[in-house]
């Protein structure tokens, strides 16, 4: 997959691109609700030949327009996004920059300069996609504003139990600890990659404790969670004490060293621990010999 970044004024020249089916939107996640617009789109892009495309933005476009919740850090940041689409079979994605210029570009100039441009034959996004100044573009404005340049494809709402897929309600999941319940939207457990920073041995428990770092995840609700760590191909099972705002810490039975870097997956939230479970717990991140800063 080629990646390639759009900044500042742009005008797209159709001739000197493939032609292309193009899937719009923002895709934090990657979740059920995207995954079933690149599948249409894939199918799409088969059936007439053509490149597989996406067009998403960086950063959340909550950051530069005024509105009070700012999405300042994601479920997939950039690089997991790049690899869950070209998994997928995405051929070509396309970032573009948000910013306050771009923001106020009007519907009609969007389709010309970007969409068109990046010669689309075909688009595809979802029954709420907006674009333009304001959001006043929709997917029944986008078929006129394509008229003659590209055909569309409008996917209608996935759901489950009735309730839309989105980031947003993975987002609000996470903020529950309602960790168990994210596969039904994500399609697979919430996962992240970490930086090891330290891990000790302790003595009196004979438990591994190890500190892991993230940069740019959303993550879950402070609190115990049972993981699985995923680190050179091999598995632990571990509960993880997430600690401070992009930090958690590890607890793995036995002396383990485990290299850096590391994938944590959070399976469960862990509601009651015995209370010999959790007294080690204790013991071990109040261990004064095991230098967390909180
Ligand atoms: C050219 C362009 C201009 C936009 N301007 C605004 C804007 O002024 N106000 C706004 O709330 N959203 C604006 N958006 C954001 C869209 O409403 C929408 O959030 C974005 O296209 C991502 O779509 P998605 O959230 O459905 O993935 C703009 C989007 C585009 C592509
Ligand atoms: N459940 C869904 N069913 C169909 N299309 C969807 C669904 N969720 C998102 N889409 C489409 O996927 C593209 C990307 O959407 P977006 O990134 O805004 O996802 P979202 O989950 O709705 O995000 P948020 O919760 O932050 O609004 C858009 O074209 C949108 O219409």
């Amino acid at each position: 997959m080629k990646t390639i970044f759009i900044e500042g004024a742009f005008i797209g020249n159709r001739e000197e691109h493939e032609p292309c089916v193009m899937v719009l939107g923002f895709f934090d996640g990657v979740h059920l609700g995207h995954r079933s617009l690149i599948d249409t789109a894939k199918d799409i892009a088969e059936k007439k030949g053509i490149e597989l495309a996406v067009m998403t933005f960086f950063p959340h476009p909550s950051n530069i327009l005024r509105v009070q919740n700012k999405i300042t850090s994601y479920l997939t940041p950039l690089p997991d996004k790049q690899r869950l689409l070209k998994n997928m079979g995405v051929e070509k994605l396309y970032i573009v920059t948000f910013t306050e210029q771009f923001a106020e570009l009007s519907p009609g100039d969007f389709i010309k300069k970007y969409v068109a441009g990046l010669h689309s034959k075909h688009v595809v996004a979802g029954f709420d996609f907006t674009y333009g100044y304001r959001g006043k573009g929709n997917m029944e404005r986008m078929k006129l504003d394509g008229k003659g340049l590209f055909d569309v494809t409008t996917v209608p709402k996935k759901a489950f139990n009735g309730e839309k897929i989105s980031s947003s309600k993975i987002r609000k999941l996470l903020d529950e600890g309602k960790v168990e319940d994210v596969h039904h939207f994500l399609g697979n457990h919430y996962s992240a990659h970490g930086m090891l920073e330290r891990q000790s041995f302790d003595q009196n428990s004979g438990k591994t404790v190890a500190h892991i770092v993230f940069q740019h995840y959303y993550l879950p609700q402070k609190g115990l969670y049972i993981v699985e760590v995923t680190a050179q191909e091999r598995i632990y099972q571990s509960i993880s004490l997430l600690h401070v705002h992009h930090s958690c810490v590890l607890v793995l039975e036995g002396n383990i060293h485990i290299p850096a870097p590391v994938t944590i997956k959070w399976l469960a939230k862990v509601k009651a621990l015995s209370p010999l479970q959790y007294k080690s717990i204790d013991q071990i991140t109040k261990n004064p010999y095991y230098p967390l800063k909180a």
